[in-house]
């Protein structure tokens, strides 16, 4: 089966929040494993939804529609459960801390944040706490957000995905953590065969670094392309040029049709039955 080659595909996804007209229509999107795949697009172009959908937290079509290691990204939770698919997006910043995304009352240190992951490899979090410079005495809700930040990322990355989503985690981070970060994710990916889909507005170091860019305009796939081969960075000084000339240069594009009614909700469902509609309150059980 082709789906097999890619760690995520999606084929003619529909997505709407609520009953908006959809973001996403008939959207579709390869990454094979091992990409290093940067995903840029102006702001409320769908980059965060995108990957809260990759991330299972929106139940969207049937169980064909998104998948990820060929599994459906929302139906499949051992996807999440096992620590192959990882997602580091929202900031804890105006949290204490943070249990996926659960906010923390109280006071709590970084040793007891990421020694309170089980079934972690002890080397691995070594690495780790060590890679991000953390003290393991910080007091959470005293720390910098960067601080904080890096507690987060440490403790998102305890498990070795097979997958990884990144919703702009590096931007708290100084220039030495995002280097060093951005390293140890190349790593993963060579070694590991790890794929990441990263979501940015920071280009610095990535032309070097990334293997693919796909590029939304206003939920619509307009670039799916391997860095090496993108013509633009031939005659362009850097990323950040060649992205920022397709952000100037974006027309309106045409307003998506709704290819389906509102759904009535029946009595027998309290969340109507269209399989299109956004289920957020499912995730919330998850
Ligand atoms: N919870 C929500 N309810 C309704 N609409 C939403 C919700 N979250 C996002 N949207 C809308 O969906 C569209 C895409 O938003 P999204 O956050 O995915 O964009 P983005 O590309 O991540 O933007 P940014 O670069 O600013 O982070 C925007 O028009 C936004 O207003």
């Amino acid at each position: 089966m082709e789906g097999e080659s890619n760690s995520i595909q999606v084929d003619g996804m529909q997505f709407s929040y609520d009953f908006q007209s959809p973001i996403f229509f008939d959207f579709s999107l390869k990454i094979s494993p091992g990409s290093r795949c940067l995903l840029v697009g102006a702001n409320g172009s769908g980059k965060t939804t995108l990957l809260r959908i990759l991330a299972g937290k929106h139940m969207v079509g049937g169980r064909d529609v998104v998948k990820v290691l060929n599994f459906s990204a929302f139906h499949d939770t051992h996807l999440v459960c096992d620590g192959d698919l990882a997602y580091l997006g929202e900031s804890w910043s105006k949290n204490v801390g943070s249990a996926g995304e659960i906010p923390l009352q109280g006071d709590f240190s970084a040793e007891h944040m990421i020694f309170g992951v089980e079934g972690v490899d002890p080397v691995r979090r070594e690495k780790l706490i060590e890679l991000l410079d953390i003290d393991l005495q910080w007091r959470m809700h005293k720390v910098s957000d960067g601080q904080r930040r890096r507690v987060q990322i440490c403790m998102g990355l305890l498990h070795p995905y097979k997958v990884l989503l990144l919703d702009e985690v590096t931007v708290d981070l100084d220039v030495v953590a995002r280097m060093d970060l951005l390293d140890f994710f190349k790593e993963e990916c060579e070694q590991r065969g790890a794929t990441i889909v990263y979501a940015t507005h920071i280009f610095d170091g990535l032309e070097s670094w990334a293997t693919d860019l796909v590029y939304i305009q206003d939920g619509v796939l307009k670039r799916s392309e391997k860095l090496p081969e993108l013509p633009e960075l031939k005659s362009s000084p850097n990323l950040l040029s060649v992205v920022e000339n397709w952000l100037r240069s974006e027309t309106t594009i045409e307003k998506k049709k709704p290819v389906i009614a509102p759904p009535k909700v029946q009595k027998s469902s309290p969340f109507g039955s269209s399989p299109f509609q956004s289920s957020r309150h499912m995730a919330y059980f998850r």
